[in-house]
């Protein structure tokens, strides 16, 4: 029972947000159709009303997804059906361009949101994984990701206890891959780091935790969640008939506070929308390129290229601009399939129209 939402993150400052006649809720998992919500007295299975079902064709993006805020309006029964999605503060949202089974590149047309209100992203790369060393090029994209959905990266070297010594020197070099960021070593099995992790949730914030296999992130969220919370639920039914269900929540409210969300869809991401997070990591090459000599500069074999004396310098790790290229040209070609997908979009509108129009003037007397 939460006959308080604040801990789930509610401001009492959003009831002006809420329709008349309805009561706030907090996505904690979706299921075609239907959202589990927590409400102030309870975990139920509510339906999308009509405006929901209406908005969420018309434009993928309405579709209600964990974390988000919603209005819950009381059907006649004693249900509740979710009636509307309310602004939200930040969002993870997946393009239109999916990793195909291959490993390639598809376009999925679709554009979808994965979770919303997020406030912090904690990004854990292991220091050691299979042999390697933290993937530098790996923190660079997924903070660049945590940048576009709006909410604030703090990158986590997780498994730092598999380095004896030099731990400084991996340290520095994330900072220079993540400029800006708060970075801490954690060793989650071992509870070192936990609380100060913890401590970016003081206040009922939500986290979310992005990272390879193995990182880590499930024994991080227990030791934030000091053990089973995560796991499955054993939920009454939204019909009142007693029927229990188990579900798996995927947003888990910390017992010492904060929200922790982790769904699958966030754990998979591959591509995204990146461009403005992709200048945001990399804003010292950003300002760098301000002062090579031509405006439209390669930063090839151009003279008076600034980024180029950076790297002839050593101010500048080759790795970072070759990662800067990579993320670039994945961001440009990501945009590119986002316009040929809004461009598809408007054709097809346009075919209905002029279908509709056609059949109007045939049916006119
Ligand atoms: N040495 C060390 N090992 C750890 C630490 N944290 C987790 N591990 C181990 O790393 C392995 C993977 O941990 P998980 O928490 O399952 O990793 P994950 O990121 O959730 O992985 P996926 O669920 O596959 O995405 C497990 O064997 C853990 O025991 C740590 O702080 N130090
Ligand atoms: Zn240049």
């Amino acid at each position: 029972m939460y006959n308080d939402l604040s801990p789930l993150g509610w401001a009492d400052s959003r009831a002006a947000e809420l329709p008349a006649d309805t009561v706030p809720a907090r996505v904690a998992r979706v299921d075609r159709g239907a959202a589990e919500v927590i409400a102030a007295d309870g975990q139920m299975s509510v339906k999308y009303s009509a405006r929901v079902r209406r908005a969420s064709a018309a434009d993928p993006l309405e579709l209600p997804c964990v974390g988000d805020w919603v209005a819950l309006r009381r059907l006649p029964e004693g249900r509740h059906e979710l009636d509307e999605v309310l602004p939200r503060t930040t969002a993870f949202i997946r393009g239109g361009v999916s990793r195909s089974l291959g490993g390639g590149l598809s376009g999925d047309g679709q554009g979808q949101v994965l979770a919303a209100n997020v406030d912090v992203v904690f990004v854990a790369e292991p220091s050691m994984h299979g042999g390697d060393f933290a993937d530098l090029g790996r923190i660079e994209r997924l903070v660049a990701l945590a940048w576009e959905s709006g909410a604030t990266p703090v990158v986590l070297v997780t498994k730092a206890d598999l380095f004896e010594q030099g731990l400084d020197h991996l340290l520095a070099d994330v900072r220079v891959a993540a400029p800006g960021i708060d970075v801490h070593p954690v060793s989650p099995l071992h509870g070192d780091g936990v609380s100060l992790a913890a401590g970016y949730l003081e206040g009922s914030r939500t986290a979310v935790i992005l990272g390879p296999s193995g990182a880590g992130k499930s024994t991080l969220v227990n030791a934030l969640a000091g053990s089973t919370v995560m796991e499955t639920q054993q939920v009454r039914a939204g019909d009142g008939r007693g029927r229990h269900t188990t579900v798996h929540r995927e947003l888990i409210p910390l017992p010492g506070g904060g929200i922790v969300i982790d769904t699958p869809g966030i754990r998979s991401i591959g591509m995204y929308d990146i461009g403005d997070g992709v200048d945001r990591v990399f804003a010292d090459i950003e300002s760098l390129a301000e002062r090579c000599r031509f405006g439209d500069c390669g930063h090839l074999s151009e003279p008076g290229c600034a980024v180029l004396a950076a790297l002839e310098s050593g101010e500048l790790p080759e790795r970072r601009l070759t990662s800067w290229r990579k993320l670039q040209r994945e961001a440009a070609w990501m945009a590119s399939r986002t316009d040929a997908r809004l461009r598809k979009e408007q054709q097809n509108k346009w075919k209905v129209i002029d279908k509709e129009m056609r059949r109007s003037s045939r049916n006119r007397p």
